[in-house]
């Protein structure tokens, strides 16, 4: 061990200590936004600096500025506000992580994300998280509660109001993102979002896409029975376990993060089943990176995991782009693709007809074929902005990596159809 003096093992201590007490950071998180902290600032002019003295009684009719100072200063040096100290008094400001917590004029902020995770029910899991190492078969939120998170909630309604307004304030910004940089939304007629919540992601989708006639909202009875009118969707009860409507393309925004490998094949070939051939499931999850790395995404993503594993399965979990493509592979969509329009979320695209394609594009065009080389395979690189999948993922990933442009790996084949119209000769090269 290095001598207690040097600096190596100085800065050390100070992480640890750090460490430890890290919990102070989202407590003091969750207590700004209880007291409503962000909209006082904001509607306080503009975002000018103010005083905790002169934020207090925009939320409060009494009560500690002192306290509000030092949960403020805290939350300073983690990007939430700017300090600002003029004549020796500290005031406050708004960062852009900060204005994330302001409500807008639908009402929505993220502010109910934070209170969502730190409620008592919750926060009773906390302490056990090193049960799910234990003894993975019940998930810590079981453990303190007696039972599962998604039917506590549903015994309670004001956990099932906060649960659908924080799904709400996280979904609609970033779905708002999803529509300017993923368009596969196309030819669709009848669109199903599964664990839809109150409806949100399905109304902006079909507010984008009025080619879309219907939507249907598909989620738990309980939590339909709360979801708002909205044009052109019907809400649906029932258990995507047993059954999901049929639709020819199904839409589903962080619903099977939360499950294990085998309950998300479950999902995933309930949709295949609700699926016309051609039809395509769209899932919209926090994917993985492969390095644990000290940036904001790895750690929102690592730190995501773990609550997963904490409230909803001890083996729920996130996954890499490559865990969820086997398990797309396996549940009968073996075409996938990942768009990464998020930092968060990353969009992955199933399909399972032979190929996508769309018809209003051109007949695609054998630009060049080879054999893959240890492989019982082919490789055929078409003119379309389009990629097949084989069993051999990495494969597919790494000449999708290294060639311009994109390839269908075709097990075995010689010849195969395209959209059923277009016969294409493959020839080894
Ligand atoms: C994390 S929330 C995501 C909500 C919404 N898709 C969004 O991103 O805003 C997961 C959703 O799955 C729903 N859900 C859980 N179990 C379900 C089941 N067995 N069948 C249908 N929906 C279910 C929950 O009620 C919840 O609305």
């Amino acid at each position: 061990m290095e001598e207690e003096g040097t600096d190596s093992r100085k800065q050390a201590k100070l992480v640890i200590m750090e460490l430890a007490n890290m919990i102070s950071v989202p407590m003091a998180l969750n207590a700004v936004v209880r007291l409503n902290v962000a909209d006082a600032i904001w509607n306080a002019g503009a975002n000018t600096p103010i005083s905790a003295a002169q934020i207090l009684p925009r939320i409060l009719p009494a009560g500690d500025a002192e306290n509000l100072q030092r949960l403020l200063r805290i939350l300073t040096s983690y990007g939430v506000f700017h300090e600002h100290i003029d004549a020796g008094e500290r005031k406050y400001s708004l960062t852009d992580v900060g204005k994330t917590l302001v409500t807008d004029e639908q009402g929505l902020s993220y502010g109910a994300y934070v209170l969502q995770h730190h409620q008592d029910a919750l926060m009773r899991a906390w302490p056990l998280v090193h049960e799910a190492v234990v003894d993975p078969t019940k998930e810590p939120f079981e453990r303190a509660n007696g039972e599962g998170a998604y039917g506590y909630y549903l015994k309670k309604e004001e956990m099932n109001e906060l649960m659908v307004k924080a799904m709400s304030g996280v979904s609609v910004p970033f779905i708002k993102a999803m529509l300017e940089g993923y368009d596969g939304f196309q030819g669709v007629e009848r669109l199903v979002d599964v664990g839809g919540s109150g409806g949100d992601c399905l109304r902006m989708i079909l507010q984008k896409h009025p080619t879309i006639k219907e939507g249907i909202n598909f989620d738990l009875p309980e939590v339909v029975a709360k979801a708002p009118p909205t044009p052109y969707v019907t809400h649906v009860g029932g258990d995507m376990f047993k059954s999901i409507p049929q639709g020819d393309a199904i839409f589903m925004k962080w619903v099977l993060t939360t499950w294990t490998d085998e309950e998300i094949k479950q999902i995933m070939r309930n949709c295949h089943k609700a699926l016309p051939e051609g039809g395509k499931l769209i899932a919209c999850e926090p994917v993985l990176p492969e390095h644990s790395d000290e940036s904001h995404r790895t750690r929102a993503l690592l730190e995501g995991d773990i609550f997963v594993m904490t409230i909803y399965r001890a083996k729920g979990k996130h996954r890499t782009e490559e865990q969820f493509r086997l398990l797309a592979i396996d549940a009968g969509f073996p075409h996938f693709r990942a768009f990464n329009v998020d930092h968060f979320y990353t969009v992955l695209d199933n399909n399972h007809h032979t190929f996508c394609l769309h018809p209003k594009l051109a007949p695609p065009k054998v630009i060049a074929c080879r054999r893959v080389i240890g492989q019982s395979s082919i490789a055929v690189a078409l003119n379309q902005n389009d990629v097949g999948a084989t069993k051999d993922a990495s494969l597919s990933h790494l000449l999708r990596l290294t060639l311009e442009s994109l390839w269908f790996i075709i097990a075995g084949a010689e010849e195969f159809v395209i959209r059923d119209a277009i016969h294409v000769r493959v020839v080894w090269s």
